[in-house]
């Protein structure tokens, strides 16, 4: 499973690097921030450890290809070999974004393997200055090595959806066997690769035409890294499809060997047709609205060519169709870029609403309210995208909320400026949506009010009382609480402090419970009562959709995240179950960029170490001046200003939280490990679980 992929509660212990979509495995790969959680609980207990035996010989340095093979859940999807497969298929399409090659064949054979052909300009085939070995046998056999690094003006690509020159060497890691032909210089040159090492080294195999350049791939995914080695076959349809829809007049074709199936899709007037064929005959309130749009040079605050392309039909009822992109690459979870549609969408109908008094009084139209019909295909050009994770399936970039925005609100203004009547009923459908919600909300109250506990003095309340868009964050100490309060959004966010240490309930009596005065205010601030996983739960009290553990980035934050998940897994098991908690994850570092020729000065957050690293290359790529930028990393939450709260860990736009659940290693496997970290009894086995996976602490000093 990638680490990006589920979220999930730690068999005991929790949390990934993710955001608002991502969930952490447990017993598969754990990452950076479940080592320090393994540290943190050796803090919790106090357990004198018998020196481990560390040596030199302790460390072990992975080579070449080597971590995808141990790891590679970490680098791709490995339920089965399409998305190795898609990364071939993105370098074709990264080339044709890039304005080169006009077509995309692709070829399923009879033997599982997968071929893709460009007519783009063919990986370069001489020898690297520095590295002294063929540039296409670079690409293939060393992570971190591609063309797409560098966004100045002059390089090899600009806009890609590939980026951190992993894809295809995961590819070949991967693959018992992969081939390569490159057609450049009127010449044709072919090498072959067994289990990611040469086989056959590169070699002339014949001329080619002046005109004839491009690059073909045959790659045979090698089954033992897959659940299945069954490609399939409708997911790749639909990723060709998209890649022949976004980049309007690309010719895409599959043939599949076993059945002599041909497709082939082009398409002129791209998003529009696709969106239509899509909703089938599904009734539109109003006609389509499409556009585009992106920066030019003389632009202050994007680089020349950001922008988006979307089509957005509104229908009146059936499901929603919704895909984005960036750079041609699928974001199915969605993301900075669509956060920035739905904003844009809203700010335009509510203006438009506001102006001609149609709001009725007492009615607060929220943007859900204009986005819940709104079906889309949305298309973004951002020069030097952040995903989450290697398989890039959510957009991170917290500008791209701002330039999707921006770009759409003018023009949906101009749109229903110019369509009154239409406008009308769009806004109007969004009035009624508002009113079905302010409804639903009201009786939720209704069931609440009777019997209802006097809520801790300590919980500074949301104004609304709409259950479905609530939300909690139960914040370590006093001074971190002050910022959230100031920082939250008052409408629908609630905060409540903790004071110190949550008590490790994994052994506590449900009764005696609420002698600790954090619990009794957690459970009467959430609405729902201590309960047991196999008994009947009344959630209909729950007080917020979401309950959100914000603690420090650092080793107690990590501790009193144990704790709260330790209390919730244990007394609230229905709330993880529903979905109901997740865990807030604050920025580390804040990284202080100048301004730079007409770029504006920024901030740029970093989670984690590993960010920081790859936004500072990011900003060497730039050419920003080297120490001209200033690093700072905050002591905690309260030294956060309200708007970075905000801005980082408290709009839904643009922080990163992530839901809590067990996993793929189910809630009995989670029991035994909570069992054995928050067990009293259990020293003896958290000993010898801290003698094997201690090194992988991360030490914070
Ligand atoms: N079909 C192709 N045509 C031209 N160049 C290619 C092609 N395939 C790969 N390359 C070159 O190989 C490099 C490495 O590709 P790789 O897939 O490993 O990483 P990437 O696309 O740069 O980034 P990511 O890891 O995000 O996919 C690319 O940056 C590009 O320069």
């Amino acid at each position: 499973m990638p680490i990006s992929d589920k979220h999930t509660i730690v068999g005991g212990v929790c949390a990934l690097p993710v955001n608002s979509d991502q969930h952490f495995s447990p017993f598969g790969t754990p990452p950076r921030d479940i080592r320090k959680i393994e540290f943190s609980i050796h803090g919790i207990f106090g357990v004198n450890l018998a020196t481990p035996r560390y040596d030199e010989a302790s460390i072990r340095v992975l080579k070449g290809l080597e971590p995808v093979r141990q790891r590679p859940g970490m680098y791709t999807r490995t339920d089965n070999p399409l998305h190795i497969m898609q990364e071939v298929i993105d370098n074709a399409a990264d080339e044709a974004l890039a304005g080169y090659g006009s077509q995309i064949s692709v070829t399923l054979h009879a033997d599982g393997s997968l071929s893709v052909e460009d007519d783009g300009r063919g990986i370069p085939v001489g020898m690297h200055p520095e590295e002294k070995a063929p540039v296409v046998e670079i690409v293939y056999t060393r992570l971190h090595a591609g063309g797409k690094f560098d966004k100045k003006a002059g390089g090899a690509y600009a806009f890609s959806g590939g980026l951190h020159g992993v894809g295809v060497s995961v590819t070949n890691a991967l693959s018992t066997r992969l081939e390569v032909t490159v057609w450049r210089d009127a010449q044709e040159h072919q090498l072959a690769f067994a289990n990611g090492e040469v086989l056959e080294p590169l070699r002339q195999t014949g001329t080619a035409a002046r005109k004839k350049t491009g690059t073909r791939v045959r790659v045979w995914p090698d089954p033992k890294y897959f659940d299945s080695a069954v490609v399939p076959v409708a997911d790749l349809v639909h990723s060709l499809r998209s890649k022949a829809v976004l980049l309007s007049g690309i010719k895409v074709s599959l043939t599949v060997e076993k059945t002599g199936e041909v497709r082939q899709w082009q398409y002129a007037d791209g998003l529009r047709g696709y969106l239509d064929e899509a909703l089938g005959d599904a009734e539109k309130i109003v006609p389509m609205f499409e556009g585009r749009q992106y920066a030019g040079a003389d632009d202050e605050s994007f680089s020349e060519g950001e922008g988006a392309q979307w089509a957005v039909a509104w229908t009146v009822d059936g499901s929603v169709v919704r895909e984005s992109y960036v750079n041609l690459i699928s974001t199915t979870a969605g993301g900075t870029h669509e956060a920035g549609l739905r904003e844009g969408l809203f700010s335009a109908v509510k203006s438009f609403a506001e102006l001609h008094g149609l709001i009725p009084k007492g009615v607060k139209l929220l943007p859900d309210d204009v986005f819940a019909r709104a079906s889309f295909v949305l298309s973004a050009k951002v020069l030097d995208p952040q995903f989450q994770g290697q398989i890039k399936e959510r957009l991170n970039s917290r500008d791209a909320v701002r330039l999707v925005s921006g770009y759409v609100k003018n023009a949906l203004d101009l749109t229903l400026h110019a369509n009154v009547d239409a406008a009308k009923k769009l806004a109007e459908s969004a009035i009624r949506q508002a009113q079905a919600r302010a409804r639903s909300a009201q009786k939720v109250e209704k069931r609440k009010s009777s019997g209802v506990a006097v809520l801790p003095g300590k919980l500074t309340d949301c104004e609304s009382s709409d259950a479905t868009r609530t939300e909690v964050f139960l914040v370590e100490g006093d001074s971190a609480g002050g910022s959230a309060k100031m920082g939250r959004d008052k409408e629908f966010q609630a905060v409540l402090p903790l004071r110190g240490k949550v008590l490790n309930s994994w052994e506590v009596e449900r009764d005696r419970l609420f002698a600790n005065n954090e619990i009794h205010d957690i459970s009467v601030a959430i609405g729902v009562d201590p309960h047991e996983s196999n008994s009947a739960v009344d959630l209909s009290g729950l007080r917020y959709n979401r309950i959100c553990i914000l603690s420090d980035a650092d080793v107690d934050g990590s501790h009193i995240q144990v704790l709260l998940l330790t209390l919730f897994f244990k007394h609230f098991p229905k709330l993880i179950e529903t979905g109901h908690v997740y865990v807030a994850r604050p920025p580390l570092f804040r990284v202080d960029v100048p301004a730079l020729g007409k770029r504006p000065a920024r901030k740029v957050y970093c989670l984690d170490q590993g960010e920081l690293n790859a936004v500072q290359d990011k900003l060497r790529a730039e050419g920003v001046r080297e120490s001209s930028w200033s690093i700072s990393r905050f002591k905690g939450l309260g030294e956060m200003s309200a708007e970075q709260l905000w801005d980082t860990t408290m709009n839904p736009d643009t922080r990163r939280l992530m839901p809590v659940s067990c996993g793929e290693a189910g809630v009995e496997a989670t029991v035994r490990m909570f069992d054995m970290l928050m067990g009293k009894g259990e020293s003896s086995q958290r000993r010898s679980w801290l003698e094997e996976k201690g090194n992988l602490a991360e030490v914070d000093i």
